[in-house]
């Protein structure tokens, strides 16, 4: 049980309230005494309305149950359309308007790039998030299977110079695609130099220079022989990297060892869905991660083979303009952080009468103050140049729960001292009662929006449960080509642009989640640009490095500018539910229940039992799939459907579970730490809470599978502590 300390009628877990009184509050400008007086009325003001908003939520799911049970949406889809009305689920659309915001970085309002998640607990990852502003080119293709292993070019452990010679190939054209030169190709050049503030490249005797002179920014080292040449295209910079002395650089005619290219403009610090946080001292390892984002200090030991290594955040990058003067470029991504939802309470304060309080207010007024540390500057490396705190807003249904996060968000500001709409919020657009009003959401916080986003997986989960009486759905891999997802992810586009968002917000695409398909995501995720997406989450740094290209290659801003003529009311379309017209195989039902059972359990166990909260687990094509809470939701309401239309059994879905926990025990069968499910299924608590969350499934608020893990852990944790004694 957490030890409490008393505080201006409230109780705060120790470990939470020490943390505020010695790291956060010292140094913030905000007085131990304000800032408790502020927490402590924000929760008496705001939970009652909190607690109203998630009331409606469950009001209107039982709603469209009984509407479901007593109709056939096929046949009824007026009169589908005319309820959703009646019971405020479809909201009629307020008048026209622009968003306002101002003070957004560059990052958000100019330029177009990949955008970063990582789960903020984990400082190694974290601190490699921040960096990965800038990314090797040549390790992103050498290293994944963008490059194909044919002819010789395999991935082996010593230097390959066969597959070396096709990153160098690579990397030349993707030069003469964003820097072309005046003749020839980059692919032979032998020298690359700067005469009369000009760059100019030698091939053998000849000289030439860039077709458009613009595109060279800068350099460092000698203009005779420089050690780095500074190109932009497209708003984004990439560093031609020289050194004649390197392994790579001596086997290049003009000693290029590598093109360093701007990759995650903007990253997440993730709180929420790839994140396992249960209680105060989760989340104080999640805030403290936050704080030392903020302030600067974050670092991170670690062993990686047989080193050590520490890793710290990178500084700026300094080139000598072509002009002459100096020049700084950013070293860091712009950071984000993703606030939890105004689902959860937390067990780390609880209020006057005792009771757990909302874990959005909390993350809210706690994650703005550590960000003040930055904005007074208290960090040698800034994050936002503009003096704002981007904070993600996830999980909200419909405009009411926006306007509720902006009441929260003006709250916190006068609680902090900031200038209103310091804390500046993306909107993610992933439950469907969001996705019909988009626009009075984005109204609500007209003058503090930065992003909206489609969160397509936590959208699909939504998009299952909330039709949950209609009938069966597809298949877990049709969704993305199905017509709601289309068109909700066009309606989001449309509603982006008609609020005017291009130039002061981003309109985000969403996550790319096989972080080691490379190859396939340098074919497809180029269409998030084509889509009208300016920027679109990655999973790692190396897949941002790689999608950097896709912003090469297209102009979205061109590409929005043209999407204006084609918006379209879509409502419709996306109120087309995925119902499944025939009936499959048996062997069909089985392979969807392995492929689901399989994702959960090898989530699950890691989730309950290790604490991690965003894993790599293998489908049943040994396809490395990104899980976290969003795919869980996915994959554990799939079955819960299944399971109340008869699609499948109970006792199908048991044995399914406990044949697939078996192969998940020994896909870990390598880790010293891991219990395995299948000695006993009744005993363990992950197999339990994995199949809680699917025969239960359907009971779950939203089909969130929050409620289930959150409890299954703590009681891993209790567990574990008991044990230990
Ligand atoms: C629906 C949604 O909400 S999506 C948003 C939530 N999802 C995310 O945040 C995804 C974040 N990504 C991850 O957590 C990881 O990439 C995973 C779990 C998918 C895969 O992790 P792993 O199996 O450890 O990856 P892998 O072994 O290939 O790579 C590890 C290396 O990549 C780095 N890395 C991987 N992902 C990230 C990341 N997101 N940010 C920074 N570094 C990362 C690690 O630091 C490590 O490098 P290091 O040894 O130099 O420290
Ligand atoms: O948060 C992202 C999602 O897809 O869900
Ligand atoms: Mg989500």
């Amino acid at each position: 049980m957490a030890r409490y300390t008393k505080v201006k009628g409230m109780q705060i877990a120790e470990e939470l309230y020490h943390f505020l009184e010695r790291e956060a509050l010292p140094g913030s400008e905000v007085s131990s005494e304000d800032f408790w007086q502020g927490v402590s009325s924000l929760i008496q003001d705001l939970t009652p309305r909190n607690r109203e908003l998630l009331e409606k939520r469950d009001h209107i799911q039982q709603q469209l149950d009984d509407w479901h049970k007593q109709h056939d949406w096929k046949n009824n889809q007026e009169a589908y359309h005319d309820y959703l009305k009646e019971i405020g689920y479809w909201e009629p659309e307020g008048e026209p308007f622009t968003i306002s915001t101002a003070n957004a970085d560059d990052e958000i309002t100019v330029q177009a790039g990949p955008q970063l998640v990582v789960p903020v607990n984990n400082a190694r990852y974290a601190i490699n998030a921040a960096n990965a502003r800038w990314g090797s080119l040549y390790d992103a293709l050498y290293g994944t299977d963008a490059i194909s292993e044919e002819d010789g070019a395999e991935r082996t452990a010593a230097y390959n110079p066969i597959r070396g010679q096709k990153v160098v190939d690579f990397g030349r054209s993707f030069l003469d695609e964003i820097a072309p030169l005046a003749a020839g190709s980059h692919a032979d050049a032998t020298k690359y130099a700067v005469e009369d503030d000009r760059l100019i490249v030698y091939q053998d005797e000849e000289k030439t220079s860039l077709q458009d002179q613009n595109a060279f920014i800068g350099f460092q080292g000698e203009k005779e022989l420089p050690s780095a040449i500074l190109l932009k295209h497209h708003g984004l910079h990439v560093e031609i990297q020289i050194d004649h002395e390197h392994p790579i650089g001596k086997t290049d005619a003009a000693g290029v060892k590598d093109l360093l290219i701007e990759s995650a403009l903007t990253t997440i610090m993730d709180c929420e869905d790839s994140v396992t946080a249960v209680d105060a001292e989760d989340k104080v390892l999640v805030y403290r991660n936050w704080l030392g984002l903020m302030n600067g200090s974050l670092s991170a030991t670690f062993k990686k083979g047989d080193k050590v290594l520490e890793r710290k955040l990178n500084g700026d990058r300094t080139y000598n303009a072509n002009t002459g003067e100096e020049i700084s470029l950013r070293g860091r991504s712009l950071l984000l952080v993703r606030n939890v939802g105004h689902l959860m309470t937390s067990n780390m304060v609880l209020d006057h009468d005792g009771q757990e309080v909302p874990e959005g207010m909390l993350d809210t007024v706690i994650t703005g103050l550590l960000a003040k540390h930055e904005l007074l500057g208290r960090s040698g490396l800034r994050n936002s140049e503009k003096g704002s705190v981007y904070i993600v807003k996830p999980k909200m249904h419909g405009s009411e729960e926006v306007a509720f996060a902006n009441e929260l968000f003006n709250r916190v500001e006068d609680i902090l001292g900031l200038q209103r709409s310091t804390l500046k919020i993306g909107v993610m657009d992933e439950e469907r009662r969001t996705s019909l009003n988009l626009a009075n959401c984005i109204r609500e916080v007209k003058e503090r929006i930065v992003f909206i986003n489609t969160g397509f997986l936590d959208r699909t989960g939504d998009e299952i449960h909330t039709s949950i009486e209609a009938g069966a759905v597809i298949r877990k891999d049709e969704m993305k080509a199905s017509v709601w997802l289309q068109a909700y992810e066009k309606s989001n586009v449309d509603t982006g642009l008609k609020s005017g968002l291009p130039g002061r917000a981003q309109i985000g695409k969403g996550m790319w989640a096989m972080p080691d398909r490379m190859k396939d995501m340098l074919e497809q995720k180029v269409n998030h640009l084509k889509a009208g997406g300016n920027t679109a989450w990655v999973p790692s740094p190396t897949a941002a490095t790689l999608h950097a290209i896709h912003y090469h290659q297209e102009n979205v801003t061109e590409i929005q500018e043209q999407l204006r003529s084609s918006i379209q009311d879509r409502k419709q379309e996306i109120l087309t539910l995925p119902l499944a017209e025939g009936r499959w195989s048996e062997q069909e039902i089985q392979q969807e229940l392995d492929n689901n059972a399989q994702g959960i359990l090898g989530y699950v166990v890691r989730w309950v039992e290790h604490g991690i909260g965003c894993s790599k687990v293998p489908d049943i094509h040994n396809v490395g799939l990104m899980e976290d809470r969003a795919t869980l939701r996915i994959s554990s309401q799939h079955l819960a459907n299944w399971l109340h239309h008869g699609i499948c059994t109970e006792e199908q879905v048991l044995s399914t579970m406990k044949r697939m926990a078996k192969v998940v025990d020994e896909q870990n069968a390598g880790d010293p730490n891991y219990h395995p499910m299948a000695s006993d299924y009744e005993s363990s608590i992950a197999f339990q809470a994995a199949c809680e969350l699917v025969f239960e499934g359907r009971k779950q608020p939203n089909g969130y599978t929050e409620p289930i893990l959150h409890r299954r852990r703590q009681e891993f944790k209790e567990k574990a502590l008991v044990e230990k004694r």
